[in-house]
């Protein structure tokens, strides 16, 4: 909760100014019956038509200072609350991108979106409604019963029989809802999981004819949701004719005694009248206290969740290890196992060892879920090896300061990523300060020069949402250049010609190899043709790297690696001494 306070910072005036205003409305409104009493019992009573004129002024006037004061503290507490909101949501957004892909694995993205929206939305109304109303709602409450004791102390004793009752009605109500609000949440949570995870794959439902299923499927989401929504509302609803049948046979029981005091000559008719008001205030203050504490005790758990989020430390810490500098190659991986699940889970990498020096492409091929992309993330530090250890620059990657060992690598990934923008900061993303240059060259590189140039705003031109006006090869083209323009020392490259024709991907290859100079390429593909011409070739299996030379020397010594080449059509189906190479 303490890391949630610190957005308060810089509104501690609206948080203290905003209440007091808001009770200054309460005591006036306390006022009001009392000044009615007066009217009735010495205006009226004694036909003074001058004081008559002079409360109902004096009234005007206590409202006008009564919409003040409500103004100003809504005022206040918009200020503080949105201020407040606004903080926390930047706070929960950078601590989002701080954690690790272990961290962000285990929490889900749909629910960290429901964290970084739902969430602070009802810690920011809480601490609205906190401003605006938890002061007054109780000041109002137990000011009525008071100001009903000062008027008449035996009539007042129907307020201490009717407002427990009131109390203990709003109670039981709140005691069979506030739970269900907490499940209601959470359904709420499935159904944005579910919008989200539709309108993302909307072309593959449709490909796949799926519809009628995700409808099926978004329906009984939705059903569970509103069903619940409908019982609580049920529940809710007998709330206000329950405490209102309560409140008015407290009014009759005023009326009743009140009139056989007032014949008595114990109290005055506007008294009684006053106190008739002073139950009504009572009910109504009652009432926002209850949903008073229904609005809290949501933005408690919300508040509950993201103090949970804001707690979750990184696994992956700048420079967890002393820098020390060895002699090594450029990239050197010395038996390497990584599990997602941690150290005591199955290894998705095991035992993998091998070097390249500055300069080289290393090609990495193997079947679908063999561990390529893994060995991306593991060098990017998105995760941290469980097992063994990496190199970059004869220094262990764990005593890098996770932005300089991210400046050094141009990652280009296999499911593309561009944002909304432009071409240019796009390419930007990674190089501010390349100019228009040095960001032509990095198109000329990626293939891509001829389609940008071809677009009348060329470099400026927009790029809508996930880069949804381009096609899937020149997102990938263009994404190819977004890494190059920063110019990295170690470019990775994960399956990024997939959506590229052949002669596109040839092209590709070439000018890498022409225009990379120094960089080290990492070149993870499924295609042996793109990874052919490397300096190495790496290949894995099921996690495990099970050959590594050149494509000659794999073809006679990797039956994996030959397998590959057969059933991708590279050489024909022979033994290794009859191979035939196809270049
Ligand atoms: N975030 C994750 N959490 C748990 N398991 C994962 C995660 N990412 C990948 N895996 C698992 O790790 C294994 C290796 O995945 P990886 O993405 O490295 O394979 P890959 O060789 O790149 O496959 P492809 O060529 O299909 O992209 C797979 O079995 C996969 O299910």
């Amino acid at each position: 909760m303490k890391a949630l306070c610190t957005n308060f910072r810089g509104y501690y005036p609206q948080l203290i100014l905003g209440p007091l205003f808001k009770l200054l409305e309460a005591v006036l409104e306390l006022m009001v019956p009392l000044l009615m009493a007066n009217i009735i019992d010495v205006g009226i009573a004694g036909g003074d038509r001058a004081y008559v004129l002079r409360q109902g002024l004096f009234l005007l006037l206590l409202a006008v200072l009564g919409v003040a004061a409500a103004t100003t503290c809504q005022y206040f507490a918009s200020v503080a609350a949105f201020g407040f909101g606004a903080s926390l949501r930047r706070q929960v957004f950078r601590h989002i991108l701080s954690l690790s892909g272990h961290e962000t694995d285990a929490i889900g993205a749909g629910s960290l979106i429901t964290h970084i929206t739902n969430d602070v939305n009802q810690v920011q109304n809480g601490v609205n409604m906190f401003i605006r109303l938890a002061t007054r709602a109780p000041f109002l409450a137990i000011g009525s019963i008071v100001m009903a004791f000062v008027l008449n102390a035996r009539i007042a004793l129907i307020f201490l029989i009717s407002t427990p009752l009131i109390v203990l009605v709003l109670y039981q109500v709140m005691k069979r809802t506030l739970p269900d609000y907490a499940r209601i949440q959470q359904r709420q949570e499935t159904l944005g999981t579910l919008t989200g995870q539709n309108l993302e794959g909307a072309r593959v439902i449709r490909a796949f004819s799926r519809q009628e299923n995700e409808k099926k499927d978004f329906a009984a989401a939705s059903d569970a949701h509103s069903a619940l929504t409908i019982q609580v509302g049920r529940i809710s609803a007998a709330l206000n004719p329950l405490t209102y049948v309560i409140a008015n046979f407290a009014i009759l029981a005023i009326l009743w005694y009140g009139a056989r005091f007032a014949d008595r000559g114990l109290i005055l008719s506007g008294d009684v009248f006053a106190m008739v008001n002073y139950m009504t205030q009572t009910l109504l203050a009652l009432i926002v206290l209850a949903n008073l504490i229904v609005q809290f005790t949501r933005a408690a758990a919300s508040a509950k969740r993201l103090s949970a989020l804001l707690a979750t430390e990184s696994s992956i810490q700048s420079e967890s290890l002393p820098r020390t500098r060895e002699q090594n190659a450029f990239l050197a991986f010395e038996q390497v196992d990584f599990s997602y699940a941690g150290p005591a889970g199955k290894n998705t990498l095991e035992g993998v060892s091998f070097t390249a020096e500055q300069g080289q492409t290393i090609g990495v091929i193997g079947g679908t879920g063999c561990g390529k992309t893994t060995l991306a993330n593991l060098i990017l530090r998105f995760y941290d090896v469980t097992g063994g250890r990496i190199l970059l620059d004869g220094q262990d990657l764990r005593s890098y300061p996770l932005e300089v060992l991210r400046e050094k690598i141009g990652y280009v990934p296999q499911n593309v990523k561009l944002f909304s923008g432009t071409i240019r900061s796009n390419l930007q993303l990674g190089a501010p300060q390349a100019d228009d240059d040095a960001l032509w060259a990095a198109l000329t590189t990626a293939q891509a020069r001829d389609f940008v140039q071809q677009k009348p705003e060329g470099l400026d031109t927009p790029v809508e949402e996930g880069g949804k006006n381009f096609s899937g090869g020149q997102r990938q083209r263009l994404t190819i250049a977004r890494a190059l323009a920063k110019r990295p020392s170690l470019l990775i490259l994960d399956d990024s010609s997939s959506a590229l024709d052949f002669a596109t991907d040839a092209a590709l290859r070439r000018a890498l190899k022409q225009d990379t100079g120094g960089m080290t390429v990492l070149l993870i593909s499924q295609r042996a043709s793109a990874v052919k011409d490397a300096d190495r070739i790496l290949v894995m299996d099921e996690g495990r790297l099970v050959g590594q030379g050149s494509h000659e020397e794999l073809l006679q010594n990797c039956p994996v690696y030959r397998e590959i080449c057969v059933s991708q059509k590279l050489v024909q189906q022979a033994t290794p001494e009859s191979e035939v190479s196809s270049r």
